[in-house]
């Protein structure tokens, strides 16, 4: 018998739309029902793994939780408290008095996950899978990271990283699909893979089953990429000023800076060159036609006519995309297209004792599964990180709306010269272990960037508007 019963729905529908990871926050929620319920852990506390169907504006989108039970709630977990069900509420078929909480911040019902995929059990629905030839241990209990954003990831020790898939998709999750393949390939720049969960087959009617996590290695020690870049910045914009024109940088003001990041920028190119030949060899390449890249090129401007339309700041810019756009388009050539990242930047790379080590190949949340998986040119994740190099070049002063003009300017000077910088050691990295060029395609480089930019202010303006003045204002430069 599912778990039913108005007040386990009215709970949880109080309690979603505050969840970060909820997609649907747009609007209202029409109606929300249990798609499937499996329990985990019988007893006190007791654990629950449900599918929520929620409909919204005539569609109906796939969320993951996992509910713990008690009958008394210890201080620890009042945060994560999601309600109280009486009076021998049905919950799974059992009558139950208690507390329902968030079962992530409970490291007694985080652990079993890893037990049962030790075991390679099955659960109901749930399948709990080993990777070939892995060890899984069962000895660890499992803590949110702080960071949580589209999904939630689980630290098991300094072992494991388990990535909750909250929105959930018929078919195998891109990242789950993409680490198994370039694990295959003996790829050296993702975290190898120990396990994974999934539904079995129906969820929304489809015949194929449904990822719902990933257990990786959990890479100890690792610096994250945005964070790394953000401490050569602060470094090189604490440099005393140059009056006059854009000083030229060299190695030696940059080494005396402090934090020069271009030595780490080229190999972050070259192991981006790595992974993409691995992704040709696991995904195969395809060909398109002048024709195709004509279309696409419409499809940009169409992306560009949906965010002005949303998002105003964007227009005085407009006509100098369309420009850049137009070029692509009227010398369109045949290109090579193949698996990519798809939403490529510095806080989707880490950087270990072994080198730089590549994350989340789920493509840009807010896309289909079949656009996310569609091959691209690996250029357009080279133009993603360039991007990434122009934020975390402005990230520091366009958000510091205190800065007298003139300071703003010069430090724009100076945070011009780091992106460039970086930038160009990126492209050489890239080019030097074997990616294709990107200054023999500038065009093509310069129209992903400003289609990725048109994504950014968009996303900027509807998840975080107080970054919106960072891709802007790399605009106003590159569109300048
Ligand atoms: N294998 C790993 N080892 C260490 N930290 C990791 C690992 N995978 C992810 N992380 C950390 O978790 C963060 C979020 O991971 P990510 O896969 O990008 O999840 P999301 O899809 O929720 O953004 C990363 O930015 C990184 O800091
Ligand atoms: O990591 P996600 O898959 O959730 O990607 C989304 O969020 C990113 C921000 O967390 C966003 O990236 C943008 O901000 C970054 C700095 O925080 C910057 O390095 C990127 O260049 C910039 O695009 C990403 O676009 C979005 O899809």
């Amino acid at each position: 018998m599912p778990p039913s019963g108005p007040s386990l729905i009215r709970l949880l529908s109080g309690w979603l739309p505050a969840q970060r990871w909820f997609g649907g926050k747009d609007g209202p929620i029409d109606d929300l029902t249990i798609g499937t319920a499996t329990q985990l852990r019988t007893g006190d506390p007791g654990l629950h793994h449900l599918v929520l169907d929620v409909h919204q504006n005539g569609a109906t989108d796939h969320y993951q939780v996992l509910l713990g039970t008690r009958r008394h709630l210890p201080d620890r977990l009042r945060h994560v408290e999601i309600g109280r069900l009486t009076d021998g509420h049905a919950f799974d078929g059992h009558a139950m008095n208690g507390h329902v909480y968030d079962a992530v911040h409970d490291p007694e019902l985080t652990r079993p996950l890893l037990a049962f995929m030790a075991d390679e059990a099955t659960v109901g629905p749930l399948r709990f899978h080993r990777a070939p030839g892995t060890e899984i241990r069962t000895d660890l209990d499992g803590t949110p990271t702080a960071a949580e954003q589209s999904n939630t990831s689980l630290i098991f020790g300094d072992a494991y990283i388990c990535k909750l898939f909250r929105r959930l998709s018929p078919g195998v999750n891109p990242d789950l699909e993409v680490n198994l393949a370039l694990g295959r390939q003996g790829c050296a720049h993702v975290p190898a893979v120990h396990g994974w969960i999934e539904l079995e087959p129906g969820l929304g009617g489809a015949a194929e089953p449904v990822t719902l996590a990933l257990v990786s290695e959990f890479l100890r020690s690792a610096t994250d990429g945005w964070r790394f870049a953000l401490t050569s910045v602060r470094d090189w914009l604490a440099q005393p000023s140059h009056p006059g024109p854009l000083p030229e940088v060299t190695a030696s003001d940059a080494a005396a800076a402090g934090g020069d990041f271009a030595a780490e920028a080229e190999r972050l190119g070259a192991a981006t060159a790595e992974v993409h030949r691995d992704l040709a060899a696991a995904f195969g390449v395809t060909r398109r036609t002048p024709e195709d890249v004509r279309d696409a090129v419409f499809a940009m401007n169409e992306h560009l006519d949906r965010v002005s339309a949303a998002v105003p700041e964007i227009r005085p810019y407009a006509h100098a995309i369309r420009a850049v756009f137009d070029e692509v388009a009227a010398d369109a050539r045949a290109l090579t297209v193949q698996r990519v990242h798809g939403d490529y930047h510095l806080g989707q790379v880490m950087r270990t004792d072994a080198g730089w080590m590549l994350l989340d190949f789920e493509g840009e949340p807010g896309r289909t599964p079949a656009e996310r998986r569609a091959p691209a040119h690996p250029l357009r994740d080279v133009a993603g990180m360039l991007r990434s190099f122009e934020y975390a070049a402005r990230y520091l002063i366009a958000r510091d709306t205190d800065l007298p003009p003139d300071t703003a300017e010069s430090l724009e000077l100076r945070a011009r010269a780091w992106a460039e910088r970086n930038r160009a050691a990126f492209c050489d990295g890239y080019a030097a272990a074997g990616g294709p060029d990107p200054t023999a395609h500038a065009a093509l480089v310069r129209a992903f960037e400003f289609d990725k930019a048109v994504y950014e202010i968009h996303y900027e303006a509807r998840n975080r508007p107080s970054w919106l003045p960072v891709p802007l204002r790399s605009l106003a430069h590159l569109a300048g």
